[in-house]
């Protein structure tokens, strides 16, 4: 068995949708990044590299890099399952905190939740999303940008 956890912050620039959990979200501003800026996705996706100590999502998709500019995070986050898999093991389950205080997150958990169970190709019980402001202090409460952590469990196949 192997724990890991991320986190990865976005800062909030002009725009009208935000895409987190891989689910899009009208919003007054959008996510500023070298991807498409899923901010959770991003999260996991360190969470699952740390897990095996595989480094973070930057050392494997560089945002040096032209491949990932626009990137669709669902890509990278089935690209780095499939190391998970290709190392002999499975998702024990994820726990995952997006941190706004906009976009309202809970009435699209469950898009979220089935949206990255299918990318993943595990069950949606396997994977919980959750949302926290901070109260309106801090980056995240001046509405600055959103944070987002995840934790993991894999389990060996
Ligand atoms: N962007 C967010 C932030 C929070 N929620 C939900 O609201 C609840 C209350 O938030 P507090 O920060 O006051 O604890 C929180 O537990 C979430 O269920 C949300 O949906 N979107
Ligand atoms: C996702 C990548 C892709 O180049 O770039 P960004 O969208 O800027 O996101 P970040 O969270 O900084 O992670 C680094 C990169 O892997």
């Amino acid at each position: 068995m192997r724990i890991g956890s991320g986190f990865d912050v976005h800062a909030f620039t002009g725009g009208d949708q935000v895409i987190i959990g891989g689910v899009r979200i009208a919003h007054s501003r959008a996510l500023l990044a070298h991807s498409d800026g899923d901010v959770l996705i991003h999260a996991l996706c360190d969470a699952l590299l740390g897990a095996l100590a595989l480094g973070d999502i930057g050392v494997h998709f560089p945002p040096s890099d032209a491949r990932w500019k626009g990137a669709d995070s669902t890509e990278l986050l089935s690209q780095v399952m499939a190391m998970v898999r290709a190392r002999g093991h499975e998702l024990g389950n994820a726990d995952m905190t997006v941190i706004c205080e906009a976009p309202k997150i809970n009435p699209h958990v469950p898009a979220m939740r089935a949206r990255l169970a299918e990318v993943m190709g595990v069950d949606v019980d396997r994977l919980s999303v959750k949302a926290t402001t901070t109260e309106k202090l801090g980056f995240t409460g001046r509405g600055e940008g959103i944070a987002a952590q995840a934790t993991v469990l894999l389990e060996t196949r």
